[in-house]
Parts: C-alpha cells; sequence; structure tokens
C-alpha cells in the first residue's frame, strides 16, 4: 500500500473534526508549502539542484538548517536505496520522513496525569504566546473528561492577566486561586495546592508571568515557584509545559532552551499555528530539542487546542497531494 493510502487511513481513525481542525489550523504552511514542492516535484529528474530547491523551501518554512538538512539527507539515502529516479515519487518519501521524524518514543506525547490525587501543571512562557489562553483550552479539554479543575493565577505581574483566567475559569467551570496584582506568585500557587487538595481537585493549571515588575530574574521566580510546587507534592509538578508562540520563528527555540535551564520542561505547547504559514518550526522544535511538542494550537476557539500529532500534522500539510494521488 502506498505510503499516503497507509497515512489516509491511520488519520481516519481518528475522529473527522480533530482532523479538519489540523487542516483549516494549517492550510496557510500548507498552501504555502505544496505551492513551492509541487514546482520541485515536478522537475524532470532527481538531481542536486532538486535537492537545493527543497532546502531553501523547508528553511523557509522555518523547519531551521539543521533539520532541514537531515531530512534531505535522509531522503537522499532513500532515493540511493530504491533506486528512484522520477521526482514525482519524492512528495510520500519526504511525508514518511517527516512522520517518523515527528513520532516521538512510545507514550513521550501523553500528559502525566495521575490516576489518584492531584495532578499539577505547571505553564510557563513569555508575554503574549497565549499563556492564559492556553491554560483556559486545558482547563476545557480536562473538564469535557469529567476532572474537576483549578486554576491558579501565578502570573501576578499583569492584572489583566488574573481577570482573564477568571474569565476563563467561569467560562469552563473551573475555580480560580487569585490574589491581588503584584503578589508573590510563588504564595498564589502554594493557596492553589491547598485550595486543590481541600476541594478534591483532580488538576491543578499553575499560570505564571513572561515578564516581571522588578528586577528580579524571572528565571528565579519560576525556580521559586517550582520548588513550592516540588516541596508540597512529591513527583510535581506532573507537567511543565513551555508555551511557544509558532509565528516567532527560530526564536522560539532560543526560548526554550532558557526556560528548560530554570524548569525541566516536560512539554511544548506551539501557539498560533493557524496565524503562520511557518509552521515548519513544530519540526525544528521537534528535533532541536529534546523536549515533545504535546499540544499544538491550532486557531483561538476553545477547542482548538489539539494534542499534537505527528501523521494529522503531515496530512494536513499535504492533503492536497494525497487527494490528488488517489484521483489518479
Ligand atoms: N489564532 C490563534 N490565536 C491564539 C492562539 N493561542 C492564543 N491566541 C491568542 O493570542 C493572544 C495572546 O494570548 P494570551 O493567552 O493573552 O497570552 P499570554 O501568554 O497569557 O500573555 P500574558 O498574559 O501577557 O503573558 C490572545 O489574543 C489569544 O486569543 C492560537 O492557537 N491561535
Amino acid at each position: 500500500m502506498s505510503f499516503f493510502k497507509r497515512l489516509k487511513e491511520n488519520v481516519s481513525k481518528r475522529t473527522e473534526s480533530v482532523t479538519q481542525k489540523f487542516k483549516s489550523g494549517l492550510s496557510k504552511t500548507s498552501s504555502s508549502l505544496l505551492g513551492a514542492m509541487d514546482n520541485v516535484f515536478s522537475r524532470s529528474r532527481i538531481d542536486e539542484e532538486l535537492y537545493e530547491e527543497l532546502e531553501d523551501i523547508l528553511i523557509g518554512a522555518d523547519v531551521g538548517v539543521n533539520t532541514t538538512m537531515e531530512i534531505v539527507d535522509r531522503l537522499r539515502e532513500e532515493v540511493k536505496a530504491q533506486k528512484l529516479k522520477d521526482p514525482s515519487r519524492l512528495q510520500p518519501l519526504l511525508s514518511e520522513i517527516l512522520v517518523e521524524m515527528l513520532q516521538g518514543e512510545e507514550g513521550e506525547l501523553s500528559m502525566q496525569i495521575q490516576a489518584e490525587g492531584l495532578t499539577i501543571i505547571l505553564v510557563v512562557g513569555v508575554n503574549g504566546v497565549g499563556k492564559t489562553t492556553t491554560i483556559g483550552k486545558l482547563a476545557h479539554h480536562y473538564t469535557q473528561n469529567g476532572k474537576k479543575v483549578i486554576l491558579a493565577a501565578g502570573d501576578t505581574f499583569r492584572a489583566g492577566a488574573i481577570e482573564q483566567l477568571d474569565v476563563w475559569g467561569e467560562r469552563v467551570g473551573a475555580d480560580v486561586i487569585r490574589h491581588q496584582a503584584g503578589s508573590d506568585p510563588a504564595a498564589v500557587i502554594y493557596d492553589g495546592i491547598q485550595a486543590a487538595r481541600a476541594r478534591g481537585a483532580d488538576i491543578l493549571l499553575c499560570d505564571t508571568a513572561g515578564r516581571l515588575h522588578s528586577k528580579v530574574n524571572l528565571m528565579e521566580e519560576l525556580k521559586k515557584v517550582y520548588r513550592v510546587i516540588q516541596r508540597e507534592v512529591p513527583n510535581a509538578p506532573h507537567e511543565t509545559l513551555l508555551v511557544l508562540d509558532s509565528t516567532t520563528g527560530q526564536n522560539a527555540l532560543q526560548q526554550a532552551k532558557l526556560f528548560h535551564d530554570a524548569t525541566q520542561l516536560t512539554g511544548i505547547v506551539l501557539t498560533k499555528m493557524d496565524g503562520t504559514a511557518k509552521g515548519g518550526i513544530a519540526l525544528a522544535i521537534r528535533r532541536e530539542l529534546s523536549i515533545p511538542v504535546k499540544w499544538i494550537g491550532l486557531g483561538e476557539k476553545v477547542d482548538d487546542l489539539q494534542p499534537f500529532d505527528g501523521e494529522q500534522f503531515v496530512h494536513a500539510l499535504f492533503v492536497e497531494a494525497i487527494e490528488r494521488e488517489e484521483q489518479q
């Protein structure tokens, strides 16, 4: 069976609405990538020029230089091994390589939700990346799954962030633990933990600041929050998610390295994928950091945050080519 057929079959095992969300959320990246790749794959033969053109396209889509080289090297090896001559055969081959690269170790992409007792999820990231919105969407996801969720408004720098979290709490039916703006975030998180225990919550989602009033280093403050959580609940935080805005491109990689030094990140949330034509950043992040992308933001609606899925991702990018192949 051809790779595209297999991919389509696998994707069709998930719900149609999820497939649709991936397709519409990735449509900007998809149309810019496919347009450019069609030119490459319709060349008359597979030669150095073709590979170079493909490299330019991938780098242009924010796949990053190292990851691009890795992808193209693998493609070359496969072309040699399979003795391919026809450029039109490269599209499914490339898709297969991308799916392989996006797939993590077994279970790596799943969230460490505790079967019993409280699960603490710490959410970090710089201002404006979509942290508060992501917390609201995660809260929605877990309340929909029957969990009792509490939100801790640890971004005490921006008064608006506390209000915003309150609105989300009301919308999704989760209590919000808050102090006034400017107070110590570690104290808010501490109170959040006590409240979550007292109220028998399953999940505590902790918001944090992306910027500070004082000269206290943001990373030092995060370390303090992290220590409070570790001290109060054994093995917590169970997840420390870094939210990255996919429209910031390669800069996102630098942010990840910085935050990883302060807290042990367990996963990445890549937001605003729908707003960029350079969704290749997901590949760069997956390959260049040892942290899995666990969630992907495909729009502003409450259910537009989806668990990351490499097959859905690649299928959404190349859906037009897949459908074309089917009609042939
Ligand atoms: N299109 C789109 N917009 C998003 C997505 N995620 C978040 N946003 C928007 O990004 C903007 C910033 O989101 P916030 O949640 O306020 O960002 P933040 O990181 O909490 O910002 P601070 O509270 O200032 O630290 C909002 O307008 C969100 O609606 C997404 O996946 N797609």
